[in-house]
């Protein structure tokens, strides 16, 4: 596969308006070409504030002692920390997992977390259950957009993500890469490894907040090569509040449209002027996989278009490598609608078989 190092050109979408049908066919547009899009930082329900705190709480976690972090250590329900090569997201293309360290947040209640939290986070509960529920705002938005988009109703997405109808398995995620300098990433090989292997994400959509000057993510396009995503898109860098939010289809929602939205796959690598930088920086993000209610029954989405794009591209097959088992609306005879719940627990099984430690 070729790196041709050529920034992809994404559109950035103001969603501040989200029941505008024109906002929603470009969204449409963006997620059914690309799979990927910005979304404008100042239509969105967060201040640079808000985010640059929750940038400072994964800092602080992160820097914290290993023996502290080890208290809350993932577990199957993929929740808590994952320690530097524990995760291997592409576990075919990979001789080593990836250069990260990852600390997964699932649903609060009433601004609790339902898991346990290291000491360094605890003293922050409320301020992490805070911003994941300014994420899920935005992706109501975004929800409501993307069913504008398919002239459906708009809130049919948008009702079936609301955490307080029901446990979902959406996810907050703070991720920290080291740079290239750091004793962690010393056995990197550049051409060999990657920091983040190839992958799709499982949810419905997702939010990537990322900090200037710490690049590293890499799509790939339909032509089959690995471009860049810049950070800040355009070339007036002073022109947003904060990099705008990245924003991507995951395998639930290609699932659940047949294929029309791309669940692209993604990586993240240590670009080369990183390498020959004099002064790399660690990469630290901050990720939201936004999920429906785990109860959502996946049925056949009510949209001509979804419906058309079906009827052309004959459906996904059951072993069709985005969806995994098919697409909603090719149900075989006699069996009942996949919910939520079972195809995020389907995409599991299938990337931590192998490396998870029960
Ligand atoms: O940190 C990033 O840039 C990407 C993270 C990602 O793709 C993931 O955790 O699924
Ligand atoms: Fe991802």
């Amino acid at each position: 596969m070729s790196n041709t190092a050529v920034p992809i050109e994404l559109p950035v979408i103001d969603i501040s308006n989200p029941h505008d049908p024109a906002v929603g066919k470009a969204m449409l547009d963006a997620a059914a070409k690309y799979g990927f899009l910005y979304v404008n930082s100042k239509g969105t329900d967060f201040t640079a504030q808000d985010v640059d705190h929750a940038f400072g709480l994964s800092r602080k976690f992160f820097a914290s002692p290993v023996s502290d972090k080890e208290t809350c250590r993932i577990t199957p329900n993929n929740r808590g920390w994952s320690g530097m090569h524990t995760e291997t997201l592409d576990p075919e293309h990979q001789r080593t997992g990836d250069f990260k360290e990852a600390m997964n947040f699932g649903d609060f209640k009433n601004g609790k977390a339902q898991q346990p939290l290291p000491t360094s986070l605890t003293p922050h509960e409320s301020e992490i259950a805070d911003f994941a529920q300014l994420c899920n705002k935005t992706c109501k938005r975004i929800l409501n957009l993307l069913s504008l988009g398919l002239e459906m109703p708009e809130d049919f997405f948008a009702s079936r993500h609301d955490p307080s109808s029901g446990p979902t398995g959406s996810i907050l995620r703070f991720l920290w890469y080291p740079s290239i300098f750091s004793p962690e990433t010393a056995s990197y090989k550049h051409d060999k490894d990657v920091r983040a292997g190839a992958h799709s994400d499982y949810g419905s959509i997702t939010l990537l907040f990322q900090r200037p000057g710490q690049p590293g993510l890499e799509i790939l396009t339909p032509e089959g090569s690995w471009a860049p995503v810049p950070i800040i898109p355009g070339d007036q860098p002073d022109a947003f509040p904060f990099p705008p939010i990245l924003v991507n289809i995951g395998d639930l929602l290609s699932y659940w449209t047949d294929g029309l939205l791309k669940s692209t796959v993604h990586r993240v690598v240590f670009p080369l002027e990183e390498q020959r930088s004099p002064n790399p920086q660690d990469r630290y993000t901050v990720v939201y996989f936004c999920h429906p209610v785990d109860t959502t029954e996946l049925v056949p989405v009510p949209s001509q278009i979804v419906a058309e794009h079906r009827q052309k591209t004959g459906g996904l097959k059951g072993d069709a490598a985005v969806g995994f088992g098919g697409g909603a609306g090719s149900l075989e005879p006699g069996k009942r609608p996949l919910t939520a719940c079972e195809h995020l627990e389907s995409r599991l099984a299938a990337t931590y078989g192998f490396t998870k430690e029960a």
